[in-house]
Formats: structure tokens, C-alpha cells, sequence
């Protein structure tokens, strides 16, 4: 057993989760909600408070950074990689704080730990960032010879929710074809063939279903006569599709327990738009399903909205007919940090370099 605490560090775009495990053991996790004003900040701007909310934490726990051996981080939008944990060095932290790949919440993770590391002198990892790759060449490609997909997904809870339902039918995740579906404010829907995330939708960028807060595919030609009737700049289409469309476009909320309170109290566009979203989600799981070959061992939903029932009951008659479901609500994204924390502190063969696009060994 480890003596010290693994210090796992998780930002979302608007709450700060901050825990310790002991092994793998859960000893104490916290969710802190920021208020709109620092939220509403640049990434840069809310670093000093996001790292006073940390210390605070350690202190409320009674813990110093001597009793931790290791920071475990939520990995940001960086060049594409392939799954695993990489060690936070020199040019991962210039890459996430340049935002050079762009601006995402889990950004500021690696950029605390990194400054946790640099203070204290103890390592910082991240695992199974947004950004890891495992397209095949095909789902690459669109329609443009210089335009091409990229791999944006929840590929930390996608994964640990594949191989949490890979532990309870006692398989391995290598040896299943598996649909997962993370609901939260953005949804990604991946085909995992064989432990690899062959296909998935960017759930960032205008690709796939609408979200509570993301637009998903649009027409290209709507997209371009909007962006030129309103005379928008390329910064404002950006904010538009990845964190003020989808739900909150239509409805002016992000809240599905709110939209589900409207609709029973009668509103009928409320329906009408969660009904729309269903349907886009089955449309995309349909597509999964054509990518691997109609061998799906097992549909897995997770994140937040999958705790609706109502969500849940939209889309089952879409996707039913294709495999069996299992739902996974909410995220274990802490317990997955801890555990690739844990891997490599245990086998450190397995922790992996990040090295700046364009730089050589
Ligand atoms: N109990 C619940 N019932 C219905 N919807 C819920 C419930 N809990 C959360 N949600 C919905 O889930 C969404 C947020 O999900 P989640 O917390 O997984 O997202 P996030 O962590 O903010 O973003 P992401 O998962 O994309 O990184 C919101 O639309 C919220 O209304
Ligand atoms: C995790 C990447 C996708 C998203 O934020 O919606």
C-alpha cells in the first residue's frame, strides 16, 4: 500500500473537484461550484483562485503537500495522442496554457497540477486526455482534401465506463465492441473496437448530436449564411457552437432537470427540442453501429444527463434493436485519474512523453 495520498485534480468549466485517494481508495472528494463572475473569466484569470480552492481543500483535510506522492490531472486540449498517462513536462504545459489547441476547461487542471508540481517538487500526470486519437484512417476524412476530423471526446469517462462494464460481465475491455455515450454538457457518442476508440463524434466542435451546451453537426450552408447576416467573427462562431448551443440555443438553459420540469408543466417547444435531441443521439448511436459492423457487444450510457429517465426513455426506441443497454449515470473520472496515477507510480514503464508537435527526440 502507498503511505501517501494520490491528489486528484479535475476543472470543469464551472466546478472545481479536487480529491485524495490512498491506492485506489477514495479518502475524501470535493466539489466546489465557482460563482459566474470568476467563471465567466479567461482560463488565465482564474488560475490563482482555482489553486487557492486546492490549498484550501488540503488544509480542510488536515493535509500537507509532503503527504502526497503524486498530483493525478484532467488532461486538456493538446496535439492528438493515443490513450494513457503522460507525465506534465515543459512542453505539455506550453501547449495547454498557450491554449495553441484551444481553450477547454480541462485546460486549467494540467496547468494547477503543473504548478502544484513546481512548487512542491512531487510529479504531475494526466490520463486519457480530450484529445486522444484512435481513429481509424477512414472516419479521418471528410469531404474537403484539407479539412479533416479530429478526435475531441470524454475519452477519460468513455473509457472508464467501458471498462467498468467489461469488470461486471468479467471480460476485458480489449476483447469487446462496444457503443459508450457520455451525456453531459457535451455528448459524445464513440465506437470502441477492441479497446480503441475507432470512431467518435468532436464533441467540441460542431460534430455529432446537440448537447445541452453544444451545437453539434450544422448544414454548412446555414452556418455560413448565418455567420454572414450577423457579420460574426471566426471567435464568436466558436463560442456559438461549443458553449452556447445545442440546449441553451434553443431553450436558454443548459439544466435538463429544468427543461423536464417545463415539460411537465406543459410546454410543448420544451418536448419538441428534447425530442430533437434524442433523435439525433440514436442517429449517431445507428452510425456507431454501421462502423462496427453491427458487432456491438453492449450500448453504455453515462454522464449527467444520462440520470434522466425521461432523456433515457426518448432515445431507447431508437437504438434497441441494435444490443443490450447498460447505464452508468454521472462520471468516474476521479476513481479513473486515481487509477492511471496509481498504474504508473506502481510500473513506470507505462508512463508516456509528451512531446510538442514538430519537435524530434
Ligand atoms: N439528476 C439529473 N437528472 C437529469 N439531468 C441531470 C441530472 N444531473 C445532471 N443532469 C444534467 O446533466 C448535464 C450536465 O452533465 P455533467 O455534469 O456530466 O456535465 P459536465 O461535467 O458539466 O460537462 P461534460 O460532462 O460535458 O464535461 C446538465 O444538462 C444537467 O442538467
Ligand atoms: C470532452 C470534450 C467534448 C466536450 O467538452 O464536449
Amino acid at each position: 500500500m502507498m503511505k501517501k495520498f494520490i491528489l486528484v485534480l479535475n476543472l470543469g468549466s464551472t466546478t472545481t473537484k479536487v480529491a485524495l485517494f490512498r491506492d485506489l481508495n477514495c479518502h475524501i472528494v470535493k466539489t466546489y461550484s465557482h460563482d459566474k463572475e470568476l467563471i465567466s473569466q479567461d482560463i488565465s484569470a482564474q488560475k490563482a483562485a482555482r489553486y487557492d480552492t486546492v490549498m484550501m481543500f488540503l488544509s480542510e483535510a488536515g493535509i500537507t503537500p509532503e503527504d502526497i506522492s503524486i498530483v493525478a490531472s484532467r488532461g486538456g486540449l493538446l496535439h492528438p495522442v493515443e490513450g494513457g498517462t503522460y507525465l506534465i513536462n515543459d512542453d505539455m504545459l506550453l501547449d495547454l496554457t498557450s491554449g495553441k489547441y484551444g481553450d477547454h476547461a480541462s485546460n486549467l487542471s494540467g496547468i494547477l497540477a503543473a504548478e502544484f508540481s513546481k512548487n512542491h517538487g512531487i510529479e504531475a500526470v494526466i490520463t486519457d486526455p480530450v484529445v486522444v486519437d484512435e481513429l481509424c484512417n477512414e472516419a479521418k476524412y471528410t469531404g474537403l482534401k484539407n479539412v479533416k476530423r479530429t478526435s475531441i471526446f470524454h475519452a477519460l469517462n468513455q473509457k472508464a465506463a467501458a471498462r467498468k462494464y467489461a469488470d461486471s460481465v468479467g471480460q476485458t475491455y480489449e476483447n469487446l465492441n462496444l457503443i459508450v455515450i457520455h451525456m453531459g454538457g457535451g455528448i459524445t457518442v464513440g465506437a470502441h473496437h477492441l479497446g480503441k476508440v475507432i470512431d467518435v463524434n468532436n464533441g467540441l466542435n460542431g460534430d455529432g448530436p446537440m448537447s445541452p451546451t453544444r451545437a453539434g453537426s450544422l448544414p454548412a450552408d446555414g452556418l455560413l449564411k448565418y455567420m454572414a447576416e450577423r457579420n460574426l467573427s471566426k471567435n464568436e462562431m466558436i463560442h456559438l457552437i461549443s458553449k452556447a448551443g445545442g440546449l441553451l440555443s434553443h431553450l436558454n438553459t443548459e439544466d435538463v432537470r429544468d427543461i423536464t420540469a417545463d415539460i411537465n408543466n406543459g410546454n410543448r417547444h420544451s418536448a419538441e427540442v428534447l425530442e430533437a435531441m434524442a433523435f439525433q443521439i440514436g442517429k449517431e448511436i445507428g452510425a456507431k453501429a454501421a462502423v462496427l459492423r453491427g458487432q456491438v457487444d453492449q450500448i453504455i450510457f453515462t454522464g449527467g444527463v444520462s440520470y434522466s429517465n425521461y432523456v433515457m426513455d426518448l432515445i431507447t426506441p431508437y437504438i434497441s434493436f441494435i444490443a443490450p443497454v447498460t447505464i452508468y449515470p454521472g462520471e468516474f473520472e476521479m476513481e479513473a485519474l486515481a487509477y492511471g496515477a496509481y498504474t504508473v507510480s506502481n510500473d513506470r514503464t507505462l508512463l508516456k512523453t509528451y512531446k510538442a508537435e514538430g519537435s524530434h527526440d
